[in-house]
């Protein structure tokens, strides 16, 4: 927990220990209050340097004793006690000082850190606050503004970043507790100095600039924070630090940390940060899991396709200092994707201050034998079948047998693919999302065939380009984009009913979404999901000339987008989809009137009444459509945990964390409420089936709604398709 020894004669030395982080837990704060005490009344002890076992100052608090009755000592004394000690205390920081653990050290009278260590206030990542003392001491520290910044975005600076703020006194790159033993001897006795160490007694200028980066702050907070509360109470915070004595912020800070502790958003984020992690806790029905499956080495991947995906990806595997093979088949589009990776490699370089681009690593081929070496392929053409089966054939051909084959499909059946080749084992889909060097979504798709090997090989390459993977099974678009199809559909009958896309749009992005369904449409193509619906014949010559325009496969279905797409409305590309832009390729969406006229005639042409749609129906006819599926997801195995759906719609469909996930709102919402809402729906749409509720649904509303960790337990025949 926390240990106790003399060092030098007159140095008391407090390790924290804790594994793996250090997390200041109840017994941990019991320990370090008790020894603390011990050090700082012992005669003997001159000074007190406190550092953290296994190259680990502290990670905070322990965030898994959120929401559980509080126990153990509070941090705030012992913080206070340390700092009005006339012995000096210093903190010796190795690896992070995060949350709880950088308001321990800034209740130090100094602070030595090493070169590699990692210093911030997260706490808003997790809906909360620095609330011991945190919020009053660094601007004290570091003035307003650099204060302002650090907490309300939860960004942590490098040793030599602190340094230059001020939050550390001195960087070293040898020995950091040998180091501040020393500081500690040198410093002993030094009264006067140690005065003005005493972040408390410090008064943070407020000059009338001050108050304008406060409100400017809460300006740009507002509106980044997509209804977030933690953001805009941090700079409450650090207004009650600009304004008022240490002591009354320090109440202040109290009252707001005890407004956000128990909130619904700091729960929903505090599950999304250990849904995060149990993510990569894979397991396969054959017992293979992520800590006894070994990954292969990857040192060279072929991309196949250098389309809009492939480029991404390409970026994303160079800039993590893979060699990469890109393989285009035509010289033009070879020679289009080659400028747009390059483009994008310099214009990185330039941001990260770098002034070489790592093109070293860059291969551009319109051969295919020139695959011959590579450890991995990630194919990255077409969303069509054929062609995609026809490039793994030859592919078994040309590669080593070893390689492993990758398809980035976003939804064809992956082992219809394995089964072409004669690796099938070695068969994965390692689904990307646009743009791929950004978006830290990455869903690993296992086959019936794929082995341990290769799922551990796909989840460990996508921790090398620093992305969130998650394993699915194999079904039509996986998970998220199973999940999207009935989102979409929702969206479109919204229209069909009334609603405008704008309205629709807006109603999503005030619930937190990062974009409106619409918008993220045109964004992507309306043409994306045409060749979807035209390769399952949805549309296109095989459907039967008589069957009604909204009836599909027996279901209601709405060609609204259908119909965009053959008047060559494509969304940005074309400058019109949903929204109208000022060119093809504008980016700035604005209500079309053609649009509205559009509608107005579809609706008539069908004999729909326009009605009023209310913001309730469009949240809860999209939010509850996709946890339904996300239960039959569950049912069938496809999906191991409710939290690794969850994971896919925040990190790859831009779910507002602080609502955990459409699976973490349903059950916030209430499961017995989604249950009833998807009843109602039902009974008003018959012909839509995917919103009769799932039997999951239903079993787990029966069972008096159990907590999402054990819906798994209550699948009726479990059968994994991971
Ligand atoms: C009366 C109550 C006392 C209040 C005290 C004052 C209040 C302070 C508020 C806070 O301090 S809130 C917490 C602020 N800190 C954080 O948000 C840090 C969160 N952790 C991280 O960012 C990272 O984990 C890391 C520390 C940078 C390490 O990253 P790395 O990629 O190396 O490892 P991970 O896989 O993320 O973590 C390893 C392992 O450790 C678990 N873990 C990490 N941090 C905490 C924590 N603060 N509490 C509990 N557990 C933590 C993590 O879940 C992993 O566990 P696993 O089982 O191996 O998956």
């Amino acid at each position: 927990m926390a240990r106790y020894s003399r060092t030098e004669g007159t140095i008391a030395l407090i390790t924290l220990s804790n594994p793996p982080v250090n997390a200041l837990g109840a017994a941990v704060r019991r320990t370090i209050t008790d020894i603390m005490h011990r050090a700082l009344t012992d005669g003997e002890v001159k000074a007190v340097v406190l550092c953290g076992e296994n190259g680990t100052f502290c990670a905070g608090a322990d965030i898994r004793e959120f929401g559980k009755p509080p126990s153990g000592p509070a941090l705030v004394p012992l913080i206070h006690d340390m700092e009005a000690s006339e012995k000096p205390v210093v903190a010796a920081i190795e690896g992070v000082a995060l949350g709880g653990g950088l308001e321990i050290a800034l209740g130090c009278h100094y602070r030595i850190a090493h070169a590699k260590a990692r210093l911030g206030f997260p706490e808003v990542m997790l809906g909360l606050i620095p609330g011991a003392g945190g919020s009053q001491r660094l601007p004290r520290l570091i003035g307003i503004p650099a204060a302002l910044e650090l907490i309300t975005t939860g960004r942590l600076v490098s040793a030599q970043e602190a340094l230059k703020l001020g939050i550390v006194d001195q960087v070293v790159d040898g020995n950091t507790i040998e180091t501040a033993v020393k500081f500690a001897l040198n410093v002993i006795g030094v009264c006067r100095p140690l005065l003005s160490r005493r972040l408390s007694e410090r008064t943070p200028a407020f000059s009338v600039d001050a108050a304008a980066v406060l409100e400017e702050g809460m300006a740009r907070v507002k509106q980044r924070a997509r209804g977030a509360f933690a953001p805009v109470v941090c700079v409450q915070a650090l207004r009650a630090a600009a304004t008022l004595p240490y002591s009354r912020g320090m109440e202040t800070e109290e009252q707001l940390i005890n407004m956000l502790i128990d909130s619904s958003q700091a729960r929903a984020l505090q599950y999304c940060f250990f849904a995060q992690r149990n993510a990569r806790k894979w397991s396969l029905p054959s017992g293979a899991r992520w800590n006894n499956s070994k990954p292969r080495a990857v040192h060279r991947v072929g991309v196949v396709g250098l389309g809009t995906m492939g480029r991404g990806i390409t970026v994303s595997l160079v800039k993590a200092g893979i060699s990469v093979v890109a393989v285009e088949m035509e010289e033009k589009q070879m020679d289009l994707g080659m400028r747009a990776v390059l483009g994008m490699l310099e214009r990185d370089a330039q941001r990260r201050g770098d002034t070489r681009p790592p093109t070293h690593l860059l291969t551009f081929t319109l051969s295919l034998q020139q695959l011959g070496n590579v450890d991995l392929v990630i194919e990255a053409v077409f969303e069509d079948m054929a062609l995609k089966k026809r490039l793994f054939t030859e592919l078994c051909n040309v590669c080593k047998p070893s390689t492993l084959l990758c398809t980035n499909t976003s939804g064809l059946d992956v082992d219809a693919l394995a089964v072409v080749t004669h690796r099938r084992s070695l068969v994965v889909g390692m689904h990307f999302f646009a743009p791929a060097n950004v978006m830290k979504l990455l869903e690993v798709v296992c086959g019936p065939h794929s082995s341990a090997e290769a799922v551990a090989t796909a989840m460990t390459l996508g921790k090398r380009l620093g992305k969130v993977g998650v394993v699915v099974g194999n079904c039509p678009g996986f998970v998220g984009n199973r999940m999207m199809k009935l989102y979409l559909d929702q969206a479109y009958f919204l229209l069909e009913e009334g609603a405008a896309p704008e309205q629709v749009d807006q109603v999503l992005e005030e619930f937190g979404f990062t974009m409106g369904i619409f918008k993220v449409s045109d964004l992507s193509g309306l043409d994306v999901g045409w060749r979807v619906r035209k390769a399952s014949g949805l549309i296109g010559p095989d459907v039967n000339p008589k069957t009604p325009s909204r009836w599909r496969q027996g279901c209601r279905y709405s060609p609204l987008p259908d119909l965009l797409c053959e008047q060559g409305h494509l969304g940005q590309k074309s400058g019109r989809g949903w929204y109208l832009y000022e060119t093809p390729g504008g980016k700035e969406p604005k209500p079309d009137p053609a649009m509205h006229r559009f509608l107005q005639e579809y609706r008539s042409r069908y004999g729909l009444t326009p009605r009023h749609v209310h913001a309730h129906e469009v949240i809860e006819r999209c939010t509850y459509a996709m946890a339904n599926e996300g239960f039959r997801i569950l049912e069938e195995g496809i999906a191991a945990r409710a939290e690794d759906i969850d994971v896919i719609y925040v990190f790859g469909y831009g779910w507002p964390r602080h609502r955990g996930g459409p699976m973490f709102h349903a059950a916030q919402v209430g499961l017995a409420t989604v249950l009833q809402r998807l009843e109602h729906y039902h009974q008003l749409h018959p012909d839509v089936p995917h919103l009769q509720p799932s039997p999951l649904l239903q079993r787990l509303v029966e069972a008096g709604s159990p907590p999402v960790h054990h819906w798994r337990e209550h699948v009726q025949h479990l059968h994994s398709h991971l």
